[in-house]
């Protein structure tokens, strides 16, 4: 079995067709939607994706704002930046890019996003009624990677209920908020988070008719592991300097030989990381279409 193939480039760019029309009308309205970032350090990874931010913002017609500072600046200038971003009307939702630097207070600070304005869903106020109302209609921003995945898919016509799903890892940005939003009623999938401490996590793979991999180790998921069938999606991605080019190149979580076994993988590059950057733009349209409606 040779596995089809999930592109998440393709979907990505029809959603973003699909966006241009919603932000027209909210500018026939006289709501800008607008998306902020808050950049700390120098993290190459982190700087290219919050670049790719801004680009697609500029595809789509929506206003970018961009507060980056040094790897060494003290936590009350993230404060600040992220309560500037609070009270700035231009600014209608934004991200705080993951991972801050090492010592930086993370959560405190995600806490000081307004919850309304939190275009990654990651404020324990969203968290919570991602958790609380499982049964019901959400009208909060739903994390990038997951929210994508899901919509990626939906979009190739495969249903998620009543089948096992295999989390591999529990980051706060993919793992953790796969698992609550995979369990939603409307979803109804059976989600197994597997970590560090989890023993046997290939055995809980083979048992799996989907398998998220988000563990940051390059081709952890091996093709003897996986179900005939199953569908994988790779999230994690290994940064590796090219010497042929001396640039970055990019090693996903699951080996290629997974595709000979799978029945649909998504790629990576191509497949989890456009959506997830297309569901934060999607995220900044329904921010500014709460805020219009409540006008
Ligand atoms: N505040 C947040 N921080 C982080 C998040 C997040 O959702 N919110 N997720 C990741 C990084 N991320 C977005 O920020 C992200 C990752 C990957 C891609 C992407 O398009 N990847 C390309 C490949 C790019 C390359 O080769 O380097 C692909 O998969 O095709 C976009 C966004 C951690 N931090």
């Amino acid at each position: 079995m040779v596995a089809q193939i999930l592109d998440g480039k393709k979907i990505a760019a029809d959603i973003k067709q699909e966006l241009r029309s919603r932000i027209e009308t909210l500018k026939q309205h006289g709501i800008e939607p607008g998306l902020g970032t808050i950049l700390v350090g120098d993290d190459p990874g982190s700087r290219a994706y919050v670049a790719g931010k801004h680009r697609d913002c500029q595809e789509v017609g929506i206003t970018s704002l961009r507060i980056d500072l040094p790897a060494d600046a003290p936590a009350q200038a993230v404060r600040e930046a992220i309560l500037s971003f609070n009270a700035d009307p231009a600014c209608t939702g934004y991200i705080v890019q993951l991972p801050l630097p090492a010592g930086m207070p993370s959560n405190e600070l995600i806490e000081l996003i307004d919850p309304q304005k939190d275009a990654d869903g990651l404020h324990p106020v969203n968290l919570g009624r991602l958790v609380l109302r499982v049964g019901e209609p959400l009208s909060t921003s739903l994390p990038c990677t997951p929210a994508g995945i899901l919509e990626l898919l939906e979009r190739y016509g495969l249903s998620l209920e009543g089948k096992r799903v295999a989390v591999l890892g529990r980051g706060v940005t993919v793992g953790r908020p796969a698992g609550l939003l995979l369990t939603r009623r409307e979803i109804n999938a059976t989600v197994t988070l597997c970590h560090t401490g989890t023993p046997d996590v290939p055995q809980i793979v083979r048992e799996s008719d989907v398998v998220i991999a988000s563990v940051g180790q390059p081709h952890f998921v091996k093709p003897e592991w996986i179900k005939p069938g199953a569908i994988v999606l790779d999230v994690g991605v290994t940064r590796v300097p090219n010497p042929e080019t001396g640039r970055f190149k990019t090693i996903g979580d699951v080996d290629p030989g997974v595709a000979e076994v799978a029945g649909w993988v998504s790629p990576n590059p191509g497949g989890v990381g456009p959506m997830t950057r297309v569901m934060l733009l999607r995220n900044i349209v329904e921010t500014a279409e709460r805020q219009y409606s409540a006008s």
